[in-house]
């Protein structure tokens, strides 16, 4: 049990998150344009090295919005290989539908993310993957993921009966310490850097 689930008072633990959420955003809105390519070239190297170790032909990954690690030219290879990815579709209800990649140019959605066009597929569509890789705001050492307040992925994460390996995507920075955990929140198997992949222990008992 982790001590910090029930600890500390709900509206503690949404505060200190929200701190966390503007701190990151800060942060990667100071990030010059050398860094940005750098940091999207590095994140692709190591999306395709940790695709081919797991031999992975179906994925998720997402698109990019403002500060976040661009995982483009990882879209690119995946496509050449022949492996699908299913890119993410905010919905009304704060659930997610994907939509295969490659079916025509992305367009704004809600959120001004842009967005796969093409049919939609249910959030259980994840479950089909050999790996997610998903975007993220901050992440822990002990694979607590923190997203942007509106439960997408969590929601996702805990529709799914078998869940693949999860692989939070974000910058080193946001790779922190220890963050807020709720109980709905699910650790992720492994974070992605520029500097690197890194799984964490897997939970015994
Ligand atoms: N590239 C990318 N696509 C993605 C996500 C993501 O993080 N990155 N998502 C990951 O979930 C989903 C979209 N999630 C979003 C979650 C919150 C906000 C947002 O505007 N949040 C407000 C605070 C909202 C609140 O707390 O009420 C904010 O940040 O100011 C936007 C998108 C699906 N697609
Ligand atoms: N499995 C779930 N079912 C229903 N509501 C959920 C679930 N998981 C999270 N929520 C709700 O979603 C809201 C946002 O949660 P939280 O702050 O942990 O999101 P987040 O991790 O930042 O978001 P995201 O998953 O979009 O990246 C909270 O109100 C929470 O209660």
């Amino acid at each position: 049990m982790d001590s910090s689930v029930g600890a500390t008072p709900v509206s503690a633990r949404a505060r200190a998150k929200r701190r966390v959420r503007a701190a990151v955003r800060a942060s990667r809105a100071t990030r010059s344009p050398s860094d940005r390519s750098t940091a999207a070239a590095e994140i692709s190297a190591h999306l395709i090295a940790l695709v081919e170790a797991a031999q992975a032909r179906r994925v998720t990954c997402y698109l990019a919005t403002a500060g976040e690690p661009d995982p483009e030219l990882f879209l690119q290879w995946a496509t050449e290989q022949g492996i699908e990815v299913l890119l993410p579709v905010s919905l009304p209800d704060h659930t997610l539908a994907w939509v295969l990649a490659g079916q025509g140019d992305p367009v704004p959605g809600r959120h001004g993310i842009r967005e796969p066009v093409g049919p939609r597929l249910l959030a259980t569509a994840a479950g089909s993957a050999d790996l997610l890789l998903i975007p993220a705001c901050a992440v822990d050492r002990a694979g607590t993921r923190l997203g942007w307040g509106l439960g997408y992925y969590d929601r996702c994460l805990a529709a799914l009966d078998q869940r693949p390996p999860v692989y939070a995507v974000v910058h080193d920075a946001d790779l922190v310490a220890a963050l807020p955990r709720d109980a709905h929140d699910i650790p992720v198997t492994g974070v992605v850097t520029p500097a690197g992949v890194r799984r964490f222990a897997a939970k015994t008992g």
